[in-house]
C-alpha cells in the first residue's frame, strides 16, 4: 500500500532577482511524508523553509521536480486540477491567522467548506466541532479582533482543516505568540494532527517544538537532510 501523502521529487527552484542575479534555493530536494507522520522542517532564516511549503501545497511551482499529494501528481497539471488538489487535501496555517475580520471565527471555518461544495449544516456542524476540540467553541460568534492570539491561532488551525485535507503545511505556526502561549497551542495542533490522522509538515525555529514531532528534517544548501 502506498501511504505517502506528500511526495516531493527533485524540487529545484531558482529566483531571477536584481543583483547579484540568480538564487537558487531549492537544489534537488526530496521528501516523503507518510499518512499520519508530522515532521519538522528546519533551516535558517532564508534558506527556503516557504519557498519549499509554496510548492508543496500547489500554491508555486518548481523549476524541475515533482509533487504528488495523497496520490495525484501535480506536475505539469493546469490552474484547475492544481486548485481542486490543493481545496480537498492540503491545509495551510501561516505564522499570523489571516482570519477574513468581517466574520465570526465560525463563519471564517464554515466558508471554505461551502466553497467546497458541503452542505451549510454540515459545515457548521464540522465548524462547531473543530472549535470544541481547541477549546474556543464559546468564541464562535467572536470576530477575530475580540479573540485574543492564540484563540486566533488556534480557529486558523480549524480553517485549515476544515475540509478534512490529509496533508497540513505550517510555517512558523506558532512564531506569533508568547513562549507559554505558544507551547499550549502547539500541543493543540499535535493533537489535532493526531486525531485528524494527519500528515503534518511544520517549519519552525523553535528546536524544542521540532523534537516534539516524528522527525526532524534540516533545508540545507537546498536539499533536505535528517537533522543530527
Ligand atoms: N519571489 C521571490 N523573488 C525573489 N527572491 C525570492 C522570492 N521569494 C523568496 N526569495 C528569496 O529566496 C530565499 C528563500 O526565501 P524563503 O522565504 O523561502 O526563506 P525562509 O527559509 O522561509 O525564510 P524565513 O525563515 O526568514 O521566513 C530568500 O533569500 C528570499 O529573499
Amino acid at each position: 500500500m502506498n501511504d505517502v501523502t506528500l511526495r516531493l521529487s527533485s524540487l529545484n527552484k531558482t529566483y531571477l532577482q536584481g543583483t547579484p542575479g540568480e538564487l537558487q534555493v531549492l537544489r534537488g530536494a526530496d521528501l516523503e511524508l507518510r499518512a499520519g507522520e508530522a515532521v519538522a522542517l528546519v533551516a535558517p532564516s532564508g534558506a527556503g523553509k516557504s519557498t519549499l511549503l509554496h510548492i508543496a501545497g500547489l500554491l508555486d511551482t518548481p523549476d524541475a521536480g515533482g509533487v504528488e499529494i495523497a496520490g495525484r501528481n501535480a506536475s505539469g497539471k493546469g490552474d484547475r486540477t492544481r486548485t481542486a488538489i490543493r481545496r480537498q487535501d492540503v491545509g495551510f496555517v501561516y505564522q499570523f491567522h489571516h482570519l477574513l475580520p468581517e466574520f465570526t471565527a465560525l463563519e471564517n471555518i464554515v466558508l471554505p467548506q461551502l466553497a467546497n461544495g458541503t452542505s451549510e449544516k454540515a459545515a457548521q456542524e464540522r465548524s462547531m466541532q473543530l472549535l470544541d476540540r481547541v477549546g474556543v467553541a464559546a468564541r464562535a460568534d467572536h470576530r477575530p479582533a475580540a479573540l485574543s492570539g492564540g484563540e486566533q491561532q488556534r480557529v486558523a488551525f480549524c480553517r485549515a482543516l476544515a475540509n478534512a485535507p490529509r496533508v497540513l503545511l505550517a510555517d512558523e505556526p506558532t512564531g506569533n505568540l508568547d513562549p507559554e502561549t505558544s507551547d499550549q497551542v502547539f500541543a493543540t495542533l499535535m493533537a489535532l494532527v493526531r486525531d485528524e490522522g494527519l500528515s503534518a509538515l511544520i517549519a519552525t525555529h523553535n528546536l524544542e517544538l521540532a523534537a516534539r514531532m516524528d522527525r526532524v528534517l534540516r533545508l540545507d544548501g537546498g536539499v533536505l537532510r535528517p537533522a543530527e
